[in-house]
């Protein structure tokens, strides 16, 4: 793709190099910086590098020319894998999609809409989106991700989202399957919805949903036929018409499965594991010289998904979980010494629990997976606990699944995808909690909650259906425009196109140094449990 990296502004006002402090960017990890060491926490290093690896090259920021180089590195990292990559005679027509149709497309539109100088809302492919909009103008300024010493403001660019004004497959040719993995997320049958419409506007007639994630690309599992009258109200149920799993053929069997099936779009929902299967599919496609289009779209209540605003799904899961923050609420205040536990899920991240304690203002302890906590001695959670009670007469806990494993008996057992199954922290919370009270002396009333597959069984709320339905469509478009190996965000309000594997490095976690960290904290009013 065309480089578009604008000219660097004009050089900041270089601040002294003292070590400072310092947050990795997302992404940054593994370019393996050098020379910098770590602070006893391990989130916050301290800066001490005059050079950092940018792919095979030593990066110095005393040479003039480091920013370039970073950035030049940084285009390479984002470019997005396109089919004329591996076809570079393949020539493209004009789309059949345009802001000026409404309606599926008809056959006289089928060779392109015309193209009479008018606005027909295609987003060109030299368009680009910044990846980071703050210019921390020191490095101690809070939340800056710097990337010198300096803290120097470095252009970051990313692929704008949007039809494109010629498209690579003829719609008429297109065999498109759909295919939902991991666990359920609100928003599944939206994003099913409008990738649907979307092929019906372009004039795409076959498009299939492959039934309980991978696992439908096994011979003996029948593919759902989908069209607009069969997903016109999926929206307003919740789970996935298509059904979802963990688990499943590999990768080869996978496409070997697409070959037998002549699919040559596929669009994949689902979480982190999801994506290394498709970005591994999207390989495998490109040894095998298929001409095929993968495209996935970020689905995950957990919002571990890096460089995006949010996952679709994360916003219902936050409304979802304050009901029954405050049902905990109500109980624990309602009851003589009352004290309300509530486990959210979140398996390394804790961003479901923090956003809902702090909405629902009724959480007294959040715990979160990336804050070790004690529950036992001075500075525990149970004595915490017990002021509470003393003080105020009730108090809510909220807890994340992942949160506090250290707590709890290892255990060997994995799911169908290899992930380790958690201990249950919310039980021993409860459990520990009923022990403490009795050896004190002091009353206690601990009601527990689980509502982890009621949050995410609901059907999306209004911000996550749009939120859908915007990625829906745009997954098309991309796959139309040729491009794969993509995913689908949201990145500072407008939408992009990630190579994937970008996104899938390491889940994104909530930062304990960040503002939103603390904001959570003064809200709960609760100390450091360590
Ligand atoms: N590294 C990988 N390479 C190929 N396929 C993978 C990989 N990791 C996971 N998968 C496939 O993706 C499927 C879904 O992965 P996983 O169970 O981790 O859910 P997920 O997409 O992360 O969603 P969730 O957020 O619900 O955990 C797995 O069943 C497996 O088939
Ligand atoms: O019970 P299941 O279906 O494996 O899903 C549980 C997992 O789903 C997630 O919410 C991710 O979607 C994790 O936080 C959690 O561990
Ligand atoms: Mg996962």
């Amino acid at each position: 793709m065309a480089s578009i990296i604008a000219p660097p502004p004009p050089a900041l006002a270089s601040p002294s190099r003292k070590p400072c402090s310092w947050s990795p960017i997302p992404g940054q990890r593994r370019l393996g910086l050098k020379g910098w060491r770590t602070n006893r926490r391990r989130d916050r290093p301290v800066f001490a590098a005059s050079t950092m690896e940018v792919g095979s090259q030593e990066l110095d920021f005393g040479e003039p020319d480091w920013k370039q180089k970073y950035q030049g590195d940084f285009e390479r990292r984002f470019n997005i894998s396109h089919l004329t990559d591996l076809f570079p005679d393949l020539s493209p027509m004009p789309s059949t999609f345009s802001l000026k149709s409404r309606r599926p497309v008809t056959d006289e539109l089928l060779n392109g809409h015309p193209l009479d100088g008018q606005w027909n809302g295609y987003v060109n492919n030299n368009d680009r989106v910044l990846l980071k909009v703050i210019n921390y103008s020191t490095p101690t300024s809070a939340g800056a991700e710097c990337i010198d010493p300096a803290c120097t403001w470095v252009e970051q660019w990313v692929h704008r989202a949007g039809p494109r004004e010629k498209i690579f497959f003829k719609p008429e040719e297109v065999n498109a399957a759909i295919v939902t993995c991991g666990g359920l997320c609100p928003g599944l049958n939206d994003v099913i919805r409008q990738i649907v419409i979307t092929f019906e506007m372009y004039g795409v007639k076959k498009i299939a949903g492959v039934p309980f994630g991978y696992r439908g690309f096994l011979k003996e599992v029948p593919e759902i036929s989908l069209s607009r009258r069969v997903v016109q109200n999926i929206h307003l149920g919740g789970g996935s018409i298509l059904g979802v799993a963990r688990g499943g053929p590999s990768v080869k069997e996978i496409v070997d499965s697409m070959q037998e099936r002549d699919i040559n779009m596929l669009f994949i929902l689902g979480g982190n594991g999801t994506h290394a299967g498709a970005n591994a599919i999207h390989e495998e496609c490109r040894r095998r010289w298929m001409r095929v289009a993968v495209v996935g779209v970020p689905k995950t209540i957990d919002n571990d998904i890096l460089l995006m605003d949010k996952t679709f799904g994360f916003d219902t899961a936050v409304e979802e979980a304050q009901r029954a923050i405050n049902s905990a609420y109500i109980e624990a205040h309602s009851a003589y010494h009352g004290i309300g536990v509530v486990k959210l899920m979140g398996r390394s991240s804790g961003f479901i629990a923090m956003h809902a304690s702090l909405a629902s203002g009724q959480v007294d302890i959040c715990l979160i997976p990336e804050v070790p906590f004690n529950l036992h001695g001075p500075n525990g959670v149970l004595s915490h606990l017990k002021y509470l009670i003393e003080t105020k007469r009730s108090a809510v806990v909220c807890v994340a699944e992942g949160a506090g494993q250290n707590l709890l008996q290892k255990t060997r057992a994995r799911d169908a995808n290899g992930n380790i199954i958690l201990g249950d922290i919310g039980v021993h919370i409860q459990q520990e909690t009923k022990k403490f009270f009795k050896e004190v002396g002091v009353p206690a009333d601990v009601k527990y909650i689980d509502p982890t597959y009621m949050i995410r069984a609901v059907r999306a709320n209004a911000s996550d259906g749009i939120l859908c339905t915007v990625l829906g469509q745009n997954a098309v478009h991309g796959a139309f425009a040729g491009f794969s190996g993509i995913t689908v965000g949201i990145c500072n309000t407008h939408f992009v196109y990630f190579p994937i594997s970008e996104v899938i490095s390491y889940p994104r976690q909530v930062d304990p140094n960040s503002r939103m960290w603390h904001r959570c904290l003064t809200s709960t009013g609760q100390p450091d449990f360590i």
